[in-house]
């Protein structure tokens, strides 16, 4: 036995080269590494700084041992046991403060918190509620179900409680007198609203129940949300809070999944739904535009938005063609606020995307003949598995020309899917926090996210129902919180790549298939209002990177 092991050795510095070598190799591989290589020395000032944040914090905020009967903190653990923690970070500070780019995944109904929505029920003249038993026990208000309207005034004053025995049910009470008699008040009742409409930290956590178990929770917190966004003036005032948390969170550009039976609209003073159903879609429309002329709207350059129509896959045939013509009607009035068409709900029990292939053929030839362009943005392989019928969606998907997918969680298992979804610019929206809270991943770090990327396909992140599933802002600063804390090779470089993405993959404005292809592989580079947006993206990134070099570089340029 001869010597020491020594660093300095010939095959030991040989090693160490090929190591360097061989990890360089793999990030070329990367989707965001022409992103990375285009970094100005600001951007990359910027990213190294953050990463000594991310890490001083992984190893002094997060790093808590268990004591006395507390569970040991980690970076990356369960998102709503690590939520209360976040928002003390500097790492929060930054991405709150980052330019997001284009929300591209949500579905309406669950964009805003329920709390902000009910403050503007309570405080809306003439807004009732009527329960279907009377709220006075612990199990009744479990049970119940509640239905917010609008009337006129010929409402009986006999009744000012909903959570006392004398209730009698589906009476009309006033929300503002209901919620200010409730047990503990109008906190008390905006608590009790709460509960039926979102998934508690304590049951998101609970992954041996499975998929199945928490969709059904999930599912019935939809149930009450549809009389919640129905009357006009709530339904402006909705709008504009979500534009304004929207944009104060960085978000320029939104395409909104709702539609199918959800468009309809209670006109200010009515008590009846508007049989005209473009009604709902010309208030979307001026509210945009008012919004956009907002201070706020103006400074955070607030793009827009656009309606993915979605019909719940769950339906029989005969309704879903019935939807699908009221679609086309809505396309042709309102071309520039119609987006898209998807099929939602849990695609798990509802019809695979093959079954409804003759309707799905159908409406493609339909909005054809009518020289229309309804491109899909299908919802694929939200899914644990792997050759069932959702899995399986993610081939359809693709051969109906999706032009994104909505989670294809289960696509890292197809290669030769992988392949063809990066040749054919097809961009998945990934929902990380929505995935883990309807049991997918049990935490951020078994999300595929990171295996996506590295495989080259394109990805964005969205946030899916926020208010129900745990985010509670309408923003993306969570996801995006989430996606940069758990994995090393994203950093803040890949967070920029990731939001840039979300803009290269907006349907800013109807385009053949030729030309939305021809707006993505030319990126910021084009000439149309991609490239433009894409340019203005780049621009408030700059300022961004900057920020964080003045901000935190002094501080953390010694870490
Ligand atoms: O992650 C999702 N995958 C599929 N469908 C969803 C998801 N989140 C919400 N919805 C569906 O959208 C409808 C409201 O517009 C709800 O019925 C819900 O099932």
């Amino acid at each position: 036995i001869e010597g020491e092991p020594n660093v300095n050795g010939t095959l030991v510095q040989q090693h160490l080269r090929d190591r360097e070598k061989l990890i360089a190799l793999e990030k070329t591989h990367r989707q965001d590494h022409i992103f990375r290589q285009s970094l100005s020395p600001t951007a990359k000032r910027a990213d190294e700084i953050v990463q000594a944040i991310r890490q001083h914090e992984i190893d002094n905020y997060w790093r808590v041992a268990a004591t006395d009967g507390q569970r040991e903190r980690f970076a990356g653990e369960v998102f709503p046991y690590a939520r209360p923690y976040i928002s003390n970070t500097i790492l929060w500070k930054v991405i709150k403060h980052m330019p997001k780019g284009a929300l591209l995944h949500a579905h309406l109904s669950a964009m805003l918190p329920y709390e902000k929505i009910v403050k503007i029920i309570i405080q809306t003249e003439g807004m009732v509620i009527s329960a279907s038993q009377p709220l006075n026990t612990e199990d009744a208000k479990q049970n119940a179900t509640f239905t917010f309207a609008h009337n006129n005034g010929t409402i009986s004053t006999s009744q000012s409680r909903i959570d006392v025995s004398e209730y009698i049910p589906d009476t009309q009470v006033p929300v503002k007198t209901a919620a200010a008699n409730f047990e503990g008040g109008e906190a008390a009742f905006i608590e009790f609203i709460k509960s039926k409409t979102t998934i508690p930290p304590e049951e998101s956590v609970r992954h041996e129940l499975g998929v199945d178990e928490i969709w059904r929770r999930f599912q019935a917190c939809f149930g009450p949300t549809g009389s919640m966004i129905q009357y006009e003036p709530v339904v402006r005032k909705f709008y504009q809070t979500l534009f304004q948390d929207l944009a104060s969170d960085g978000i320029s550009w939104v395409e909104i999944r709702t539609g199918g039976s959800h468009g309809k609209l209670v006109h200010n003073g009515d008590e009846e739904i508007d049989p005209d159903l473009d009604a709902w879609w010309h208030v979307l429309v001026e509210e945009i535009d008012k919004f956009k002329a907002t201070e706020l709207g103006k400074s955070k350059n607030f793009l827009g938005a656009r309606v993915i129509w979605s019909d719940a896959r769950i339906k029989n045939r005969a309704s879903i063609t019935k939807s699908m013509k009221i679609a086309l009607q809505r396309k042709q009035n309102f071309p520039q606020l119609f987006s898209g068409y998807d099929l939602v709900a849990q695609e798990d029990l509802g019809r695979p995307l093959s079954d409804l292939a003759p309707e799905l053929v159908w409406f493609r030839q339909q909005s054809e003949a009518l020289n229309l362009t309804i491109p899909y943005f299908f919802h694929a392989g939200e899914t644990l598995g792997d050759g069932n019928s959702t899995d399986l969606n993610l081939f359809d998907a693709i051969l109906f020309n999706t032009r994104r997918i909505g989670h294809g969680f289960s696509l890292y298992k197809h290669p030769n899917l992988i392949r063809q979804v990066i040749e054919q610019n097809v961009m998945v929206e990934v929902c990380p926090i929505s995935n883990e809270v309807l049991r997918l991943n049990e935490d951020i770090l078994h999300h595929p996210l990171p295996a996506m990327i590295a495989h080259g396909i394109p990805t964005a992140i969205s946030n899916d129902d926020p208010a129900i599933l745990g985010q509670d802002v309408a923003g993306l600063s969570y996801d995006f919180y989430e996606a940069i804390q758990a994995f090393d090779n994203i950093g803040l470089a890949g967070l920029g790549a990731l939001a840039q993405n979300s803009l290269r993959w907006a349907n800013f404005e109807d385009q053949s298939g030729e030309d939305w292809i021809q707006d993505i592989d030319r990126g910021e580079h084009g000439n149309g209002t991609k490239a433009k947006h894409i340019q203005g993206w780049n621009r408030e990134w700059e300022t961004f990177c900057k920020w964080v070099v003045d901000e935190y570089g002094p501080k953390y340029a010694a870490l």
